[in-house]
């Protein structure tokens, strides 16, 4: 994975060449590391050996094997604000390592364990798809805040959600921890007990990054790397997505959106690292007692101006890829067949849906983030009708609005829908929780006008499907499927003809013989009651789309002369 990837590999500031300002996106590598943390360690530990191993061979850090889905479950201790020195979420019997603390190990246990250690750094080398690739070790922090009832989320679950994030993006969760607070401390988001009880687990675990489950600010992001020492990296919820959606973005076969929403996570990262740069600097003042004032201050400005200089590169880029997206939405909008959202939590089986029904062959799996842009396709019923259906990338819990931008895509399409159909994961244990989730997100974006429906995906999965599916009977507008078996698909269709109906607009017109071409669109895209013959063409009675309407202006009038 690359979330630490590139602190060990691609120091920032070398990277980065004036002369050179044109933004290249490099194939399966973050552009930009999310941690600035450039101490690259010169000893013969395994971060330095895996340092030159990946600069020597080029090699990638992509996800770990994902046959066995089941993550190791963490294990998570709630502990008050009063904090004793222990490790927690100690996985794989590691933690037992400890016990030994201050016995003299015999020089041959010695000898053993390095062996070991060396064959177990081996072993964090995978082969997938070809490639050699290196599983990184990371401990997952959280803080449930008293009396908060913003979460939506209790802090298990959302650890646990966290801990599916970092199996996505190819990081081996060792273990885990939270604290209870009334709120957070702001010099290191946890408190100091807290923050020694981790470095404990870091180092009898072996762990190289630190991820939090919210959003820490540039100053708390220094202060927990320095607190945790070494080479251990830390980041945060945000970083972690931005990550996933970099590499994943990166190895995209659709050049153009790939390239618009790779733009863009770029931007997103660039901007979110603005200030860190600042802080890191005048932190590497402060350490060398002022004696680099002149040289740090430089650096930063050079620094910063070389950023900008990228970002304008990139906004441009994203302007120019945005037109051609305009462009293309243009096109489809002067075929006028309505299109339909699905929209919905992330891994609630949307993109299964779309499959299902159009016979496409979107990426579907079992992980988070398996989507990460806009699909659409024709959706033909058997009554003949058609309807276009765009599969988007799922929502999150504690979304940030820095990722905002790298959902653009998404947003754009949902706001041009005619119908958008919540996908619900009804199996799920969390489901109302998820629902919350979308439906906050939602009601951010400008689309209450947009007719919706919701349906109650992977029924086959919960203990009594007959009970579910009467409770959705209950329900206005809610339907049963299964995307992945195709139970209840027609069912979804007709209720997407009915909503789609709502949105459309009821035309009498009188069309000439010589436009047959329009009235065989009528037939596809709209719904017709009834068509007559005329003396001076067909007399058509149908719900359309509006836009669509707006062309047979014109015959209408003809219809009511
Ligand atoms: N049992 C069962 N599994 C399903 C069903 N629909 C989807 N799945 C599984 O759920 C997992 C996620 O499905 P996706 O279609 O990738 O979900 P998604 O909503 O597109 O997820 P993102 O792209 O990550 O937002 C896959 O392993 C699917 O096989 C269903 O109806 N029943
Ligand atoms: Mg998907």
């Amino acid at each position: 994975m690359s979330l630490c990837f590139c602190s060990l590999t691609r120091p920032l500031f070398p990277q980065i060449h004036e002369s050179n300002v044109q933004w290249i996106p490099i194939p399966n590598r973050s552009i930009f590391p999310l941690n600035l943390n450039t101490h690259i360690s010169t000893s013969t530990t395994t971060s330095s050996r895996f340092v030159s191993r990946v600069l020597q061979q080029g090699l990638e850090v992509v996800s770990p094997n994902t046959d066995d889905a089941s993550l190791p479950s963490p294990v998570i201790e709630t502990k008050e604000e009063k904090e004793e020195v222990e490790v927690h979420g100690a996985l794989n019997g590691v933690a037992g390592a400890q016990q030994s603390g201050g016995k003299t190990q015999s020089s041959s246990n010695r000898v053993k364990k390095k062996r070991d250690d060396e064959d177990s750094f081996d072993n964090r080398f995978k082969l997938r798809n070809g490639k050699e690739v290196f599983e990184e070790k990371a401990y997952i922090v959280g803080v449930e805040r008293k009396g908060d009832t913003e979460d939506l989320f209790d802090i298990e679950e959302s650890l646990k959600e966290l801990a599916q994030l970092a199996d996505t993006a190819g990081v081996l969760v060792v273990g885990s921890t939270y604290q209870k607070l009334n709120s957070p401390n702001p010099r290191t988001y946890i408190g100091s007990g807290k923050v020694s009880e981790i470095k404990t687990a870091i180092q009898a675990l072996g762990v190289e990054t630190v991820i939090f489950d919210d959003e820490l600010s540039p100053g708390q992001l220094r202060n927990l790397e320095k607190a945790f020492g070494g080479d251990v990296r830390v980041c945060d919820r945000t970083a972690l997505i931005l990550d996933i959606f970099n590499q994943r973005a990166a190895t995209h076969e659709a050049a153009l959106q790939a390239n618009f929403y790779y733009v863009q996570v770029a931007l997103a990262q660039m901007e979110y690292q603005l200030p860190r740069l600042t802080k890191m600097w005048a932190h590497l003042e402060r350490q060398a007692g002022g004696q680099v004032k002149g040289m740090g201050e430089k650096q930063i400005e050079v620094d910063k101006r070389i950023l900008r200089t990228q970002i304008g590169v990139l906004k441009k880029e994203l302007e120019s890829v945005r037109k051609h997206r305009k462009q293309y939405r243009n096109r489809r909008v002067s075929v006028p067949v309505p299109v339909v959202s699905l929209v919905g939590y992330t891994n609630a089986g949307k993109s299964t849906l779309l499959n299902q029904l159009t016979g496409a062959n979107v990426l579907a799996e079992d992980r988070l983030f398996a989507t990460l842009d806009p699909t659409t396709r024709r959706v033909q019923m058997k009554n003949g009708n058609e309807f276009l259906l765009t599969d988007t990338v799922g929502f999150i819990q504690k979304l940030p609005t820095t990722l905002v931008a790298a959902f653009r895509a998404t947003l754009e399409e949902i706001a041009e829908s005619s119908v958008l159909v919540h996908v619900v994961d009804i199996s799920h244990p969390l489901a109302e929780q998820q629902i919350d989730a979308v439906e906050r997100v939602l009601s951010e974006l400008d689309v209450a006008s947009i007719p919706k429906l919701t349906v109650w995906n992977k029924v086959d999965r919960v203990s009594d499907p007959q009970k579910i599916k009467l409770e959705a009977e209950k329900r206005e507008d809610v339907v049963c499927v299964s995307a992945l078996s195709g139970d209840g698909l027609d069912e979804f269709c007709s209720a997407v003809q009915k909503k789609l109906k709502d949105s459309m607009v009821w035309v009498e017109a009188l069309v000439p013989f010589d436009k047959g071409e329009l009235l065989s669109t009528i037939h596809q895209v709209g719904m017709v009651e009834k068509t007559e013959y005329t003396e001076n063409g067909t007399l058509v009675k149908a719900h359309v789309p509006l836009r669509f309407a707006r062309l047979l202006t014109p015959m209408r009038q003809m219809c009511i002369s």
